[in-house]
């Protein structure tokens, strides 16, 4: 995508928090003008770079078309006094509550309520304030959910998205605002496709395992060895698997990297199952390293059992018998 050369649009930013300095890093870093608002400008602009403008709420919104709204619901009522200066300008409500359905209407659709002459849009709830400083500018598969009354000022916000590296997901009028307002609640939801690859990922192990040195020898030997099941299958499936959790956290970055060479651009969509999978990449590493976790403590506890201990003194005892057999041998050959 090139930047169109024309003089850099201002965005204007109230409050002064940490969502806000990450969103005006990203803003600077893709172009565009920022100016914050904040209710003590002086002490605020010590924790933005010195281009960014930081003044007051009044100024902000003044020299900007488009507001980014980061302050709390709860603080909404400052806007208050600044309803006729953001009549007609595009506000963006970026923001999340405590507790899911925390109040009766979305924050987005309060917000509108608050200030009719107003154009609303939700958006830039779902990414973290951390999130928004650090993947620029290889991560252009982080979603971003917009909804608006406007369709003009839905299509702005989702372009301007674009601009700053996320994916933008229509998803039409204002009603929608109180499931975006729920996405980042729903923690567990991407869980499902790691969890599951990891139970099939260990019954596969286990069972290869079980096969190998309990079934094998008992048939063969006539040799019963159920007494490792507990311990010593599991703590072998346990490495097993978590290794190859591992290696499916890398492998996608490796199957887009040859998706991008092969279509020689990097803004062509990945196919969704490639997608899927790159967006599981956290929670395959933290399964991978909680297996990994578990089976240091089991190797840890392992000699604790006195079989274990028998086992490790027979080969003890061998290594030595055999060292002094050896021994013996080289001085009467
Ligand atoms: N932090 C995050 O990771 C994310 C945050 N969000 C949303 O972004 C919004 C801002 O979040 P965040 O930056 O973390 O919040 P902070 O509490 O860090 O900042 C909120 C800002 O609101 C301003 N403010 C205005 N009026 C008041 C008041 N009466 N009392 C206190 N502060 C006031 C303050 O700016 P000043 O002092 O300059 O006026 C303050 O810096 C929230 O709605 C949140 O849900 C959304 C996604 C992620
Ligand atoms: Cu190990």
């Amino acid at each position: 995508m090139t930047k169109v050369d024309k003089a850099p649009t201002t965005l204007a930013i109230l409050g002064s928090g940490d969502f806000s300095k990450s969103l005006a890093f990203r803003l600077l870093r893709c172009g565009f003008c920022v100016v914050v608002g904040s209710r003590h400008p002086k002490l605020a602009s010590q924790s933005f770079p010195h281009v960014v403008d930081v003044t007051h709420y009044e100024d902000a919104v003044r020299k900007a078309n488009i507001v980014f709204l980061a302050i709390r619901r709860e603080h909404y009522s400052v806007l208050w006094d600044l309803k006729h200066l953001m009549a007609g300008k595009i506000l963006v409500d970026v923001s999340n509550n405590r507790r899911g359905n925390q109040y009766a209407e979305s924050n987005a659709e309060y917000l509108a309520s608050l200030l009719p002459d107003s154009v609303v849009v939700k958006g830039f709830n779902v990414i973290s304030a951390w999130a928004m400083q650090q993947n620029y500018p290889q991560d252009a598969s982080t979603q971003v959910f917009v909804c608006s009354d406007s369709v003009e000022a839905r299509q702005q916000i989702m372009e301007l998205a674009h601009q700053l590296n996320f994916q933008p997901v229509d998803m039409g009028t204002l009603s929608s605002s109180r499931y975006i307002e729920n996405i980042p609640r729903r923690l567990f939801h991407d869980w499902k496709g790691p969890v599951l690859a990891a139970v099939a990922f260990s019954i596969f192990f286990f069972s290869y395992s079980f096969a190998r040195d309990i079934i094998h020898p008992y048939f063969k030997y006539k040799q019963s060895d159920f007494y490792k099941i507990p311990i010593e299958i599991v703590n072998r499936t346990l490495p097993t698997v978590a290794i190859t959790l591992l290696a499916l956290v890398y492998l996608p970055g490796q199957l887009a990297a040859i998706h991008q060479l092969y279509y020689g651009t990097k803004y062509k969509l990945f196919p969704k199952w490639l997608e899927g999978w790159l967006q599981s990449r956290k929670q395959l590493g933290l399964i991978s390293f909680f297996l990994a976790a578990v089976h240091g403590l089991y190797s840890l506890c392992l000699p604790f059992r006195r079989s274990e201990r028998y086992l490790l003194l027979n080969t003890a005892y061998q290594q030595v018998s055999v060292q002094k057999y050896q021994q013996q041998n080289k001085t009467f050959p």
